[in-house]
């Protein structure tokens, strides 16, 4: 099939499939019948953000996390979207990553490397990974310092609002204890306002080593996008979405809130099975 008519299929199949509802300032929330149906919209939905972002500012500045995520952007790897994607605009961060070797399991760079960029013609200077052979505070700093460089040349763009880089896209996945990035519940790097980029040694998940995007970077973002899946983390969702009260304020994932940017959850059935759908609003 040509590629102008595959795009034309996909974008009937997404219309076709997902269901959405808007939520207040929670975002929007689009629940899936299958991963597949998942994959498929998370897919169509990162290929129309790059779209705009290269119209708009002739680069698409995505911020990848670990996990579970990187499998369910395998469908960006196949027609339309390996053909119909800008992948020479791209340039590739990690909203947080694992003080690990890049070719260790553990790796975030290692996971989207092996399910994604290995795929795709991503320019290789374009995908920024940290320096591993430091400690985890000097990856954060070595890091964040190359953020502020590629901000200089407009790269990644600025916050009108704050002093924050301005992802066009950051993708999260979560934790079945409410985590985001390397943001874990009742920890102080939740407290961080200074840094853009920060590290933990002592993470409840291993590996202990990591660095983050800080909340503040997080929620200057254009766009965010969540990524849940599974009844294990049925529970922590409801507490990040719903209008629970004082129950849910401290919980990392309800803290993503972009400024500006909008929000979109990615949710599998089992995941969302908890939420409350009386308050959605088509
Ligand atoms: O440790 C991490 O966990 C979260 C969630 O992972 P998942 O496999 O439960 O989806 C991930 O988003 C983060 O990047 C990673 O470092």
């Amino acid at each position: 099939m040509h590629v102008e008519a595959q795009k034309a299929s996909a974008v009937k199949l997404v219309e076709s499939m997902a269901v959405s509802g808007a939520r207040n300032e929670r975002g929007e929330v689009r629940i899936h019948e299958s991963l597949d149906e998942l994959s498929t919209d998370l897919a169509y939905h990162i290929a129309e953000l790059s779209e705009a972002s290269v119209k708009e500012r002739g680069v698409f500045a995505i911020a990848l996390s670990g996990g579970s995520l990187v499998g369910l952007m395998g469908k960006l790897c196949e027609p339309p979207y390996n053909k119909t994607v800008d992948w020479a605009k791209w340039y590739i961060f990690w909203a947080d990553e694992r003080v690990v070797a890049k070719n260790h399991a553990d790796s975030n760079y290692k996971l989207a490397k092996d399910g994604l960029l290995s795929k795709v013609p991503i320019v290789p200077s374009h995908v920024h990974s940290i320096n591993d052979s430091v400690s985890a505070e000097e990856a954060a700093d070595d890091y964040e310092f190359g953020i502020r460089q590629l901000v200089k040349t407009r790269v990644v763009s600025v916050s009108e609002i704050s002093d924050c880089p301005k992802f066009d896209l950051i993708l999260l996945g979560m934790g079945p204890d409410g985590h985001v990035a390397s943001l874990f519940p009742t920890h102080s790097v939740l407290n961080e306002r200074d840094e853009w980029v920060t590290f933990i040694t002592d993470s409840p998940k291993p590996p202990p080593e990591r660095i983050t995007f800080t909340l503040p970077v997080i929620n200057s973002a254009s766009n965010v996008a969540v990524v849940v899946t599974g009844e294990s983390k049925a529970e922590a969702l409801h507490l990040a979405i719903d209008d629970v009260g004082p129950d849910g304020v401290s919980l990392p994932a309800r803290m993503v809130q972009p400024t500006k940017g909008k929000l979109v959850w990615f949710l599998d059935k089992p995941a969302a099975s908890k939420l409350d759908c009386s308050q959605f609003s088509e």
